[in-house]
């Protein structure tokens, strides 16, 4: 199958490069540097499964969608309306897309710059770029995907290249999680640059991630998204599992990106004043956030 893959970076190269093992045509569409050296040299693919170049197509031009029959789109949430409407108007009409973003409304985002349906996707992997095109793969790779009339067809041709994938109609549900869990650990570890088991270790701080659990909970069920307590446990697991960890916001950070904090913290304050839920606990962690992007920045 011809396969794009819309945000070359540490997912989309991941993905992109199981699915050119596999057989499948597929084009990165990513930035110059990633582009001139996976035309040159391939992409690097760093995993326990493989290590090696992997051929593939790249390109800088978003037209590159354009006889892709499906398009995985992985960008950060800040980018989707950006990358959203570059794509737009090349998609052909059976090419189904594929939200591969943390966040709970990118494909719904998605959907309104493309006025036709993107699917959501759960990622459930961890991975990172090496350099301009060497993708490391940390762990996992399974993903979750919404049901609609092609996805059980998609979700088969991903398992057969080694992504094994479900359908499920909890996808939204599924996304919630992952927002919780983003929302307890993220801002915390930008701001005090601290691994999360020593964020666990700090006298406060499990109270603190509570307070920030107990208002992203509320916020959810007004939402209509049932969240329960087992959830809790979940989020304290992430930290104890994963100790010497910094989370994708600090990362993003240190490496002078923009974070996705506007669609994590952030979109919980957002809903919270639409359903009159008070969040002072991810309204402050939000902003600190936001002041230390800025700072960086030098605005
Ligand atoms: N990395 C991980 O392990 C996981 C990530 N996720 C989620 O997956 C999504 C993608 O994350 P990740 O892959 O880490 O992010 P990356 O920043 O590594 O990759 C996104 C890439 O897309 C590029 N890009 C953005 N807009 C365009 C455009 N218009 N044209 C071409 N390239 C573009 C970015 O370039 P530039 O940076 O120059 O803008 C960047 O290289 C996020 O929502 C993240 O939360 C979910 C699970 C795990
Ligand atoms: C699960 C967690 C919190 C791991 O770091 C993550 O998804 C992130 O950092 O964005």
């Amino acid at each position: 199958m011809k396969i794009a893959v819309m945000g070359a970076g540490a997912v989309g190269c991941y993905f992109g490069a199981l699915l050119a093992r596999a057989g499948h045509e597929v084009v990165l569409i990513g930035r110059p540097a990633l582009v001139d050296k996976v035309r040159r040299d391939g992409l690097w693919l760093e995993s326990a499964a493989y290590t090696g170049a992997v051929s593939l197509q790249a390109d800088t031009d978003a037209a590159a969608v354009g006889t892709a029959q499906l398009v995985l789109f992985c960008v950060k949430s800040g980018d989707t309306q950006s990358a959203g409407e570059a794509i737009a108007p090349h998609l052909s009409n059976d090419a189904f897309v594929l939200s591969l973003q943390n966040g709970v409304d990118n494909a719904q985002r998605l959907s309104a710059v493309l006025g036709r349906e993107a699917v959501a996707a759960v990622v459930y992997v961890a991975t990172a770029m090496a350099g301009d095109a060497h993708v490391v793969h940390h762990g996992r790779g399974e993903l979750l995907i919404g049901a609609s009339r092609h996805s059980a067809g998609i979700a088969t041709l991903l398992t057969q290249a080694a992504i094994p994938t479900q359908v499920s109609g909890r996808v939204v549900e599924a996304l919630w999680n992952k927002l919780v869990v983003n929302c307890a650990w993220n801002a915390l570890s930008a701001i005090s640059r601290q691994p999360y088991g020593r964020l666990l270790e700090s006298e406060g701080v499990i109270p603190l991630m509570r307070q920030v659990f107990d208002e992203c909970l509320a916020v959810a069920g007004a939402s209509g998204i049932p969240l329960g307590e087992p959830l809790w446990k979940a989020v304290l697991d992430i930290g104890m599992s994963m100790p010497g960890q910094h989370s994708s916001t600090a990362q993003d950070l240190t490496r002078g990106k923009r974070s996705e904090i506007d669609h994590l913290n952030g979109h919980v304050v957002r809903l919270g004043k639409i359903h009159g839920i008070p969040t002072p606990v991810n309204a402050t962690l939000h902003r600190l956030v936001k002041l230390l992007e800025e700072e960086r920045d030098g605005r």
